[in-house]
């Protein structure tokens, strides 16, 4: 049988071919070199995907060697030397002094306490900034910052290279944190992730309503309550995270030597056989 012969023009792009009027009338390298032309190209989604992808090798390198960390999440808002704040710093520092690194959005109101607590107690201090569409920086206690475009890309890394989240007060944004978390726990998507929230006067509400109506109706179950940790206290929402990185190392240690135990196990059956021919 013969290969039917291609008399129609073709060109190869990458993974893609392309045919007859298909074909386009320039190159890849043409329209990358040929700076005449309009830039709308830039703005198409096939190029904001290697944007994405840029984002996601950025942060996965610039966070890759933190030590252990947690993310703290909290409103834009809070003023400094209110009491949220107050509790913010008090949270960054006992962090800290815990040895974990402290995550936040590396904006103001709390975010900023957080990263002011950990970098005074001399904890690594760090923060995930957005673009916004108004002028925004990152706040000055921040002392690795990574600024994300896409607000999907960055709550991956405040995930990723988090051993739990503690949530101050917060609006909008902040609750979109908390219960993006939650869901992620609920899902089974990360496993031994606490969810605390840090201070029972602003939060109790919440957690009333999530129980007698929310729960209430059948939406969630009785264990999903127990995702979420209430408190006031400082040192206990550390407690609660430090105990559950110490569940999450046991359990790992624990399929680490299950997997070294299957290993040596195999050997000898393989050495054995071979005995045996
Ligand atoms: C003054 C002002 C509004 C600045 C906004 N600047 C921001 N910079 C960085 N992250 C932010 C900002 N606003 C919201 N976020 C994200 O959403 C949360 C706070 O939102 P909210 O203020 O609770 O709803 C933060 O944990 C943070 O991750």
């Amino acid at each position: 049988m013969c290969a039917m012969r291609q008399t129609r023009p073709e060109r190869r792009e990458g993974p893609s071919l392309r045919r007859g009027h298909l074909v386009p009338e320039s190159t890849y390298d043409q329209r990358l070199l040929d700076r005449r032309g309009p830039a709308d190209w830039l703005h198409m989604d096939p190029w904001r995907v290697m944007r994405i992808q840029a984002e996601f090798v950025e942060g996965f390198g610039q966070l890759a060697e933190l030590p252990d960390a947690v993310t703290v999440f909290g409103s834009a808002r809070t003023k400094p030397g209110s009491p949220d704040y107050e509790l913010g710093v008090e949270l960054g520092r006992a962090l800290a002094e815990h040895g974990y690194a402290v995550i936040t959005g590396g904006g103001p109101g709390c975010m900023e306490a957080a990263n002011r607590g950990a970098r005074e107690a001399g904890g690594v201090s760090v923060g995930l900034g957005i673009e916004l569409p108004f002028e925004q920086r990152m706040n000055d206690y921040v002392d690795l910052g990574v600024e994300f475009r896409y607000f999907f890309v960055r709550k991956t890394m405040f995930v990723k290279y988090a051993s739990g989240f503690v949530t101050l007060p917060g609006g909008f944004g902040t609750l979109d944190e908390l219960f993006e978390a939650l869901t992620l726990v609920q899902t089974g998507k990360v496993t031994s992730f606490p969810v605390v929230l840090l201070g029972t006067e602003f939060w109790g509400g919440m957690f009333d309503w999530i129980r007698s109506s929310v729960l209430d109706r059948g939406m969630i179950s009785e264990t999903d309550l127990d995702l979420i940790q209430l408190t006031d206290d400082v040192d206990e929402a550390v407690q609660i995270i430090a105990e559950a990185d110490g569940r999450r190392g046991a359990r790992l240690a624990a399929e680490r030597r299950a997997v070294e135990r299957e290993a040596v196990e195999r050997e000898a059956i393989e050495r054995a056989q071979v005995e045996t021919q």
